[in-house]
């Protein structure tokens, strides 16, 4: 597997006025098809988050990792990759995150920084929330943007009102040595869009459809956005989810946040009856993402030994 000159698409989200039946909206939302249809993946480019914001994310970000590891400990979770995962996992040894369900709901954060600052932490849950609050709109941007390149508006407020968000503070360590070592292994996300942020430490490559990685080099104000397994049962298959991996070289820690809109309790994916015919079979019969999830997920490689097509494919 070769070639790293491939570039992702990047894409534009800061005109001033990007709403929709606009030209400058319909003309992002035919680069957001094609990328998608194409890598399941662009680059964002996005000046909603401020400076102040950009920065404050990974120092409060940085000041969770810090804390002593009983204290981490006290946000654990019986479902995979909810709670705060250590450094524990011999398969993942540099990886280290902590998720914060529900995070659109302001007391649910403040909640957490209770349980680990004990006076709580207002600064903490405030970075939090404004980054959620900006950044979820980008979400809804682009998947909005999704559900009219696909014609099947119908369907646009049931599927924007069956998500939440949840998300995920990311810390790899440096690797001990000046080998490359695994920081994540290659897997496909399982919600239905993800938002990636980083600081300036590389890592993270996505595998196009021929098999070749690419290497994401965003810079502050770029995000890196992919499509999961759920949005692309619920497409079905027209939008790709990408495989993607982290790789660690050098001497510095990698913080990375994930914004994850994850479908809600008990919704069922069901791709809509127009995405269906003859030149497109239905691909996964209707499921429930977290049957799905608590089906054979492993924690360990971040990997489900049951992937979507093995679960419901039909
Ligand atoms: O740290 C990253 O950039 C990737 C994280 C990731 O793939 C995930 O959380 O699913
Ligand atoms: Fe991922």
């Amino acid at each position: 597997m070769g070639s790293k000159n491939i570039k992702l698409p990047k894409i534009n989200f800061s005109h001033e006025d990007l709403k929709p039946d606009t030209l400058v909206w319909n003309q992002v939302k035919s680069q957001v098809y094609k990328a998608l249809v194409e890598y399941g993946c662009f680059e964002a480019f996005f000046d909603k988050i401020p400076t102040n914001l950009q920065k404050s994310i990974f120092e409060v970000s940085q000041e969770f990792f810090d804390l002593p590891l009983q204290t981490k400990l006290q946000n654990i979770s019986t479902k995979p990759f909810y709670g705060y995962v250590g450094q524990y996992h011999p398969s993942i040894p540099l990886f280290e995150s902590m998720g914060i369900i529900d995070s659109n709901i302001p007391h649910k954060v403040e909640k957490y920084t209770q349980l680990l600052w004990l006076q709580g932490n207002p600064s903490f849950s405030k970075t939090i929330q404004s980054y959620l609050e900006q950044l979820s709109k980008l979400d809804q941007t682009i998947r909005r943007m999704i559900v009219e390149s696909l014609g099947v508006e119908k369907y646009m407020d049931e599927h924007m009102n069956s998500t939440n968000y949840r998300l995920r503070l990311m810390k790899y360590k440096e690797p001990q040595s000046d080998e490359t070592k695994i920081g994540l292994h290659a897997h496909t996300d399982k919600n239905i869009v993800t938002i990636l942020y980083q600081n300036q430490v590389k890592g993270l490559e996505i595998l196009t459809k021929d098999g070749q990685w690419i290497n994401v080099d965003p810079t502050p104000d770029t995000f890196t956005v992919m499509i999961g397994d759920s949005l692309h049962a619920w497409t079905n298959g027209r939008m790709h989810a990408p495989f993607h991996r982290v790789m660690m070289r050098g001497n510095e820690a990698r913080y990375s946040i994930g914004l994850f809109s994850i479908p809600k309790a008990r919704y069922i994916i069901k791709a809509p009856k127009e995405l269906v015919d003859e030149d497109h079979p239905l691909l996964f019969k209707p499921f429930d993402y977290h049957k799905f999830l608590s089906f054979g997920y492993t924690e360990e490689d971040m990997k489900c030994d049951f992937a979507l097509k093995a679960y419901c494919g039909v």
